[in-house]
């Protein structure tokens, strides 16, 4: 069996120099997208990983009439409920810059009591965005943007959990997460690595502990180590010092 080659890592005294390099990462896949398809898909994590974007919004050259936003994992609540993915996304960045809001694709609300019906919905969602356009077994995103739990869990892929073995489906649910609230949806490891690019984002201390597990000793298959980009595809971190401080995996300068 080959060894994964190691993924890049970019790691940044503090986060404000770290939103800056994201910022100026996205643009430029930004760019490449546009100029090969018309179009930028984005698919964002929960979390705190979009405060992390705030740096685009004073940025020139953000086609934003150009984005298409899905989210890698919801929660299943109300789409103003504090505990919701895009919530958290409104607030930081939407509220802020001109995506139309027909281009930003949330859970469907109408659905919330059933979590199968909600997750296939949301599949078909990816389906329209994707299938005609692409034809490939897979959507395949411009950028997926990833955050990492103190578990190692990424998405709403946790460690030990049956998703993490599934195949086929884009988008599944899951009912037991143990992180709350429990319901919530989730792209699956084919979605994830099927994308051009991944970047992980991962700041504070509080993930400095899993930090080497996920990029030390990545035959721990700890849900974030997992993510393995195919073919051509790019994996990189954006750490900052607090959260990279015991990791061995040698880091890079950051440069496009
Ligand atoms: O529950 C979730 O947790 C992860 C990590 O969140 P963080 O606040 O520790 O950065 C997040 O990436 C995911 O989208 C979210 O649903």
């Amino acid at each position: 069996m080959s060894v994964p080659t190691p993924p890049v890592v970019y790691s940044f005294s503090d986060t404000s120099k770290l939103s800056d390099s994201l910022a100026e990462y996205i643009l430029k896949a930004q760019r490449e997208s546009i100029d090969k398809r018309g179009r930028f898909t984005v698919a964002i994590s929960g979390g705190s990983l979009p405060k992390t974007l705030t740096a685009l919004i004073s940025k020139s050259g953000v086609k934003w009439d150009k984005w298409h936003v899905f989210y890698v994992d919801e929660r299943v609540v109300p789409l103003d409920h504090e505990d919701s993915n895009h919530k958290l996304a409104q607030e930081a960045l939407y509220s802020k810059v001109p995506i139309p809001p027909g281009n930003i694709h949330t859970i469907d609300e109408t659905l919330l009591d059933d979590l199968e019906e909600l997750s296939d919905a949301y599949e078909k969602e990816l389906i329209r965005e994707f299938a005609q356009k692409d034809s490939a077994r897979f959507p395949v995103f411009d950028l997926i943007l990833l955050g990492i739990g103190p578990d190692g869990h990424t998405a709403s892929l946790f460690p030990g959990h049956e998703l993490l073995l599934e195949h086929d489906r884009w988008v599944a649910p899951i009912e037991d997460s143990p992180k709350p609230p429990p319901r919530r949806v989730t792209f699956t490891y084919p979605v994830i690595n099927h994308a051009t690019r991944v970047a992980f984002v991962a700041t504070g201390e509080g993930k400095a502990q899993i930090l080497p597990n996920i990029l030390d000793t990545p035959e721990l298959g700890l849900p974030a180590a997992r993510v393995r980009p195919v073919a051509h595809g790019q994996l990189v971190w954006f750490v900052d010092d607090a959260a990279s401080a015991e990791v061995k995996l040698q880091k890079s300068e950051f440069k496009l």
